[in-house]
């Protein structure tokens, strides 16, 4: 695990113990379960999708480790509107707050906000917060494999889908992969962004698409800023894309946002 997964994972696991002290799972249990239903995220980017034609995951960032602050003038539903203007088919919000200046907060206000699916972009390392996700609003979780192993993998996937959500299986290199394809992932997120050094390649989804999953969808994700990157995205095989600073950083997102699908 990288230094910075590694510091990110300890406080998680301090922070989930004291959730989970405040709320038992049957409180959590039960608010999963009322809230509002999920939302097909998967089958919203399979449905964007076309030849010439990314599906868009547009992140509400507001903070990055590697960026500091990205935006200041942050105002989550105004963010979700100029996304879903722009013809994002779905959304990613940061909840994570020390690293990230997110807040659960921001994922109950932008999904109110839009019709589009949500996924919660936090840092899982307990069963327990995929449920919490879900009274959240979440319609998908994150699954982080250079954070934890197979077994919690798995076991975050499975409770994904007893509440409805579908998973999106982040990896960052061969190793991953493979486990990812073990694991039996249908959404696969490649990141290339390197999280030891922070430096985003594009090449590394060029490198590892060709060993995704074969049913899998393929998510490319951080470091797209023009168009032509989602160009080059599309040829080395990705069916989607998840995309938070390049827009963030825009007065005029809805703008952006159309300019970037080209
Ligand atoms: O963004 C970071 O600095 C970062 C550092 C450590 C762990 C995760 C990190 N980012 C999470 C993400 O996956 C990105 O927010 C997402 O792919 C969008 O990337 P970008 O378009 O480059 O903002």
């Amino acid at each position: 695990m990288t230094d910075i997964l590694a510091k990110i994972a300890a406080y998680k696991r301090e922070d989930v113990a004291d959730r989970k002290r405040r709320r038992a799972f049957a409180q959590v249990d039960a608010a999963a379960k009322a809230a509002s239903s999920p939302r097909g995220f998967k089958a919203a980017l399979e449905a964007g999708h076309a030849p010439g034609k990314l599906s868009l995951i547009a992140e509400i960032k507001k903070a990055s480790p590697s960026k500091g602050l990205i935006r200041a003038d942050f105002d989550p539903p105004a963010l979700a509107r100029a996304y879903a203007e722009g013809g994002a088919a779905c959304l990613s919000i940061l909840t994570d707050g020390p690293s990230f200046q997110g807040a659960d907060g921001y994922l109950i206000d932008a999904r109110a906000a839009v019709a589009l699916p949500c996924i919660r972009k936090d840092f899982l390392v307990d069963p327990w917060q995929v449920a919490e996700s879900r009274a959240l609003g979440a319609d998908a979780i994150l699954v982080i494999l250079a954070m934890i192993d197979d077994a919690l993998a798995a076991d975050l996937m499975s409770e994904a889908a007893r509440l409805g959500m579908d998973a999106l299986v982040e990896v960052h290199d061969e190793a991953e992969m493979e486990r990812a394809g073990k694991l039996g992932s249908t959404l696969v997120g490649i990141n290339n962004r390197d999280l030891k050094s922070f430096v985003v390649d594009l090449a590394v989804t060029e490198r590892l698409a060709a060993q995704a999953p074969a049913d899998a969808l393929l998510v490319t994700e951080s470091g797209l800023f023009v168009h032509d990157d989602v160009v080059r995205m599309e040829a080395a095989g990705a069916k989607a894309m998840l995309v938070g600073e390049s827009l963030m950083r825009q007065v005029n997102v809805a703008a952006a946002t159309k300019a970037l699908l080209g």
